[in-house]
């Protein structure tokens, strides 16, 4: 029985994990890998439990298995619809923070996708669904989408291109995974799930790859970084992902303003 012992040694460097050595023994054989723990990994693993909720929410579930009430979806559209009006706006935020051509090419890239490519999907089965994209436009936010969109906007607009881009990690990462999660699940029944379309675009390599080039960004701008500043990326890291917890829970409630 090969047995995993770890950890051999934690690297310590200004205060947070630079590197865990595992060594893997094979019935006398000694394999030794070192692995670099990246921030990337660090947050990931402080989000787990918050994502691991978010994947098991009856309202994630019930698109993957297609059993969703058509109305519940609807109201989902619309709020999701402004909050991603919103959420483009960092994008165009992270252009005016970027420190060079590239970087804010990249931004204006992902910018133009999530409204021409991601807020078409939300057109479509909206007007499957007999709402008009002026409607979607139109719609008032509930206090969880105004809270959400709201702190997102301030942390990205007084702060810096890191704290831009921990903001909106989470959401382009854990709807990745989420996509992921469903299709592997429903994969062979997803003819029959109206929110197919939805699982197709959200499991594509295309979505994929905003939250990948983020990441490698973020890897870039926190190197030699100090631990304080890096523990406020984890704090909007968190933030955020309890965020995408309490927008799923107020679509399942359908909740809004109770007067
Ligand atoms: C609330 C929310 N988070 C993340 C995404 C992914 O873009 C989305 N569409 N909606």
């Amino acid at each position: 029985m090969p047995y995993i012992h770890l950890p051999r040694s934690v690297i310590q460097e200004r205060g947070f994990i630079l590197a865990v050595n595992i060594s893997i023994h094979f019935k006398g054989d000694t394999m030794k890998h070192t692995k670099s723990k990246t921030f990337s990994d660090r947050l990931h693993e402080s989000a787990k439990e918050i994502w691991k909720r978010n994947h098991s929410h009856p309202f994630v579930q019930a698109i993957g298995n297609g059993t969703l009430p058509e109305h519940k979806f609807a109201y989902y559209l619309k709020q999701d619809y402004i909050y991603l009006m919103d959420y483009s706006k960092l994008f165009a935020l992270g252009v005016i923070k970027a420190h060079n051509v590239e970087t804010m090419a990249k931004f204006a890239e992902i910018l133009n996708e999530t409204i021409q490519i991601e807020m078409d999907i939300h057109r479509q089965y909206a007007l499957e669904f007999g709402i008009t994209s002026k409607q979607l436009e139109d719609t008032e936010p509930t206090p969880t989408t105004l809270a959400y969109s709201g702190y997102m906007l301030n942390a990205a607009q007084h702060g810096t291109l890191a704290d831009l881009i921990a903001c909106l990690l989470p959401c382009a990462w854990d709807y990745y995974e989420i996509g992921l999660l469903l299709k592997e699940r429903n994969g062979k029944d997803l003819d029959n799930n109206r929110y197919s379309k939805w699982i197709e675009s959200y499991s594509s390599p295309e979505f994929g790859e905003a939250h990948k080039w983020l990441i490698t960004l973020l890897e870039e701008l926190t190197e030699g970084m100090p631990e304080k500043e890096l523990q406020r990326l984890e704090k909007h890291f968190l933030v955020t992902s309890r965020y995408e917890y309490l927008f799923w829970d107020m679509v399942q409630n359908e909740q809004d303003w109770p007067l």
